[in-house]
């Protein structure tokens, strides 16, 4: 039989993602309504090995649901990625006498954890929490939501101006290999055309799209750009069309980091509540080794490493709605 917990370490790792700070509140109150003991660890995985880590309470975790970013900060730890790293990891976990672990992050965040709990059996539960939306198993990551109201935000201001000046803007949004945030706001704000990594685009298909526009007399004219597609970078891909359709007032604008920022949205605050207090729930029922999720409106649990391997799909629909209505 499984270790009775006792005491609960909970981080965030990655990137960080509005609703992070909601998901350690529901992880902390949960933990606590259950009478266990509960350690925030500072810097993600970092923080793990060096035993930066402190016993929260309720009171702790006061006056964050409402904040973006991550109070307990994140890493990107390269420490963590060597066996030597995972050794310290475990030997401060053991220290501090705690029995499981909630990781609140990404893709890589959870090939750590798997790695982890393969090597340690530490129970682990992973929290789907960055702006990229690219995880197996679950409909929404936490800060997706927000994320892409951010932009649709910016986009529909940039609007105004393309529209002023009759200019054809190249606006480009993170999402790293994903191409989620591109699509969702390609379709939310009308964009001429989306660029996305899932697709084989070529510059003819473009070129195309932008001649339909013209033959349309479209006075204003975005195209979403995703960081990870296959045409090159906004700046490139803009110059490109000035070479072919020299007349064009062409600009380019890249979002960056302020759409991971900010407050989170209701939904995003209320899923990091659900997903929270499903991580704390699972652990104490003796689930390990996966990620919590919500999908078709169900709760879920997905092993990490399928979470991971199996490769979030953007829904083809969404595709062929922002074609249909761009005409
Ligand atoms: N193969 C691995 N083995 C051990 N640890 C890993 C591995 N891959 C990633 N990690 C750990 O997870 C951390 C977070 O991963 P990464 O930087 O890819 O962000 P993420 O969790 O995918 O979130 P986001 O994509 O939103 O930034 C890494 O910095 C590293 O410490
Ligand atoms: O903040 P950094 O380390 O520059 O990372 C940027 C990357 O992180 C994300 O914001 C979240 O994974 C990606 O969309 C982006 O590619
Ligand atoms: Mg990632």
């Amino acid at each position: 039989m499984a270790k009775a917990i006792k005491s609960i370490a909970v981080l965030t790792s990655g990137g960080d993602a509005p609703g992070m700070n909601a998901a350690i509140r529901a992880v902390v109150r949960t933990s606590i309504f259950y009478e266990k003991r509960v350690f925030g660890v500072r810097r993600g995985y970092d923080g793990l090995i060096e035993g930066d880590m402190e016993e929260l309470n309720t009171k702790s975790v006061k006056n964050i649901l409402n904040l973006g970013g991550t109070f307990l900060k994140s890493a990107r730890s390269e420490e963590f990625r060597t066996d030597e790293g995972q050794q310290k990891a475990y030997e401060q976990l053991q220290k501090h006498e705690i029995d499981a672990l909630v990781v609140i992050g990404g893709n890589g965040t959870f090939t750590g954890a798997h790695r982890f709990y393969e090597k340690f059996g530490v129970p682990v539960v992973g929290i789907p929490g960055t702006i990229d939306n690219d995880l197996f198993g679950t409909d929404y990551t936490l800060g997706f939501d927000t994320a892409t109201n951010t932009v649709v935000d910016c986009i529909d201001k940039i609007r105004d101006t393309a529209s002023s000046h009759n200019r054809l803007f190249f606006v480009e949004v993170m999402g790293r290999d994903a191409g989620f945030i591109a699509m969702n706001t390609a379709v939310a704000t009308g964009a001429l055309d989306v660029i996305l990594p899932e697709e084989n685009k070529t510059f003819d298909d473009l070129f195309g799209e932008i001649e339909r526009g013209a033959s349309r007399r479209k006075t204003s004219n975005i195209v979403v750009v995703a960081e990870g597609n296959k045409l090159g970078n906004s700046f490139e891909i803009a110059e490109k069309v000035k070479a072919h359709f020299p007349q064009l007032d062409t600009k380019v604008t890249i979002l960056g980091h302020l759409q991971r920022g900010g407050a989170p949205s209701c939904f995003d605050r209320v899923t990091a509540s659900k997903l929270g207090l499903a991580a704390v729930e699972g652990l104490l029922n003796g689930r390990a080794d996966v990620m919590v999720g919500i999908v078709d409106s169900e709760l879920t649990y997905t092993f990490l490493q399928q979470a991971v391997m199996n490769k979030a799909q953007l829904d083809p629909e969404m595709l062929r709605i922002s074609k249909i209505l761009a005409i």
